[in-house]
């Protein structure tokens, strides 16, 4: 493909990627991948430059842009060679018409932008959201450790005592030591809010939202499987991921249970006031993972935002009542707005006397209000906001 015809292919994608963030369509990688299924044309390196030349350009425009175009032209802004591909050229884009505007620039839109301030989140921080994130690994402790796991390429040791850090797009997957289970890819930040929840061998432990298991897989690394894990979820596709991941790491201890939604304490309630630990790694509006999933910053809406809030609260309730007396409930959101942070947590405080919020120690991130935060500009991690709420 000639570099007009690259820049044309990401302005037919960004028209598809932004049809699909308006109507909650597909994510931005599958429809990537859609398209060059249908154009066996485009080699690796075709598809690497447009990859790129997409995510570019949903990374410099703000709002969600008008059309596919437009975003392209915000981006020629900052790039002559791209502005040289708006020249007719059979299949490239046709020229600019005298006064075509480009997309808006920005963090987000303009109500996350400002949300985002109020949670003090502006400036080079900001800016950090959308920046490149690098690849993480989790050391499987329960077969090996991160001082005597072989890698084809030596990764940088990080604070969480089993983390190893890559480029991004290392092709970690690939690789023997994966397959034999001796680790699993895994933010730090997710690392370390699980170094949070301070597991000890012998406890019981429900991990409330626990998707494909990520968080459940780390504490079942740090609680030597012993004692018991509980791992529940409402998404049977997301929870189904677990059973494989498991037997791969060599983790025995995890119960699974798919929750109805409207009838999770029921469906929990043989644990009710029972629970050392119990872990709400709750959905949220993502804007800690931006650097992952920049066109989800265009997903969100005021509305959205709002029923997230509300399920985070109703899941936090459901949690304190499986928390025996002593024990503890670790609430995450990888986000760093404040209406799911702590703003969530002093609510949560206000509605159950029974819990206070307790200081957090971790060797990144900052106290935030009720909690402890981890930014991608402080921390190099995604953003997350993390509380351990104990019972008093
Ligand atoms: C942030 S994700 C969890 C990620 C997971 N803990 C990990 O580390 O990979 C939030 C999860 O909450 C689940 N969820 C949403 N509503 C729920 C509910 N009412 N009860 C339990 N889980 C729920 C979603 O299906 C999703 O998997």
């Amino acid at each position: 493909m000639t570099p007009a015809a690259r820049v044309q292919a990401a302005i037919e994608l960004l028209d598809e990627i932004i049809e699909a963030a308006r109507g909650q369509g597909a994510p931005a990688d599958r429809l990537i991948v859609n398209y060059f299924k249908q154009r066996r044309y485009a080699g690796s390196k075709d598809r690497r430059a447009v990859r790129q030349l997409v995510y570019d350009a949903i990374r410099a425009c703000g709002p969600i842009p008008p059309s596919g175009r437009a975003a392209m032209l915000r981006l020629a802004e900052s790039d002559a060679a791209i502005g040289e591909a708006f020249s007719g050229t059979p299949h490239g884009p046709v020229p600019i018409e005298p006064g075509e505007t480009a997309a808006k620039a920005g963090i987000a839109p303009q109500w996350i932008a400002e949300a985002l301030a109020k949670s003090g989140i502006t400036g080079t921080e900001a800016e950090a959201l959308l920046g490149r994130a690098p690849l993480d690994i989790r050391v499987n402790a329960l077969q090996t450790s991160r001082e005597e796991i072989v890698l084809p390429v030596p990764g940088e040791p990080l604070a969480a005592p089993n983390a190893l850090r890559f480029e991004g797009g290392t092709g970690v997957l690939q690789w023997d030591a994966y397959a034999r289970g001796l680790f699993e890819v895994q933010d730090h930040g997710s690392q370390l809010a699980c170094i949070a929840a301070a597991v000890q061998p012998g406890e019981t432990v429900i991990d409330l939202c626990a998707g494909a298991g990520g968080k459940t897989l780390a504490l079942a690394a740090a609680i030597k499987n012993s004692g018991t894990i509980v791992a529940a979820d409402t998404v049977k596709r997301r929870l189904a991921q677990l059973a494989p991941r498991a037997e791969r790491a060599g983790a025995s201890n995890i119960t699974e249970v798919l929750l109805d939604p409207g009838k999770e304490s029921e469906m929990l309630s043989e644990w009710a006031g029972k629970a050392d630990l119990v872990l709400v790694d709750a959905p949220c509006s993502g804007t800690g993972t931006w650097r992952r999933n920049p066109e989800s910053r265009w997903r969100l809406t005021p509305n959205r935002l709002d029923k997230l809030v509300a399920e985070q609260a109703r899941l936090l309730d459901i949690a304190a009542g499986l928390v025996k007396p002593g024990g503890r409930l670790v609430y995450v959101v990888c986000s760093l707005l404040d209406h799911e942070g702590t703003d969530q947590v002093e609510a949560f405080v206000e509605r159950n006397l029974a819990f206070e919020a307790r200081p957090i120690d971790l060797p990144r991130g900052r106290a935030h209000g009720h909690g402890h935060r981890l930014t991608p500009h402080n921390d190099a991690t995604d953003g997350f906001f993390i509380a351990q709420l104990g019972t008093v």
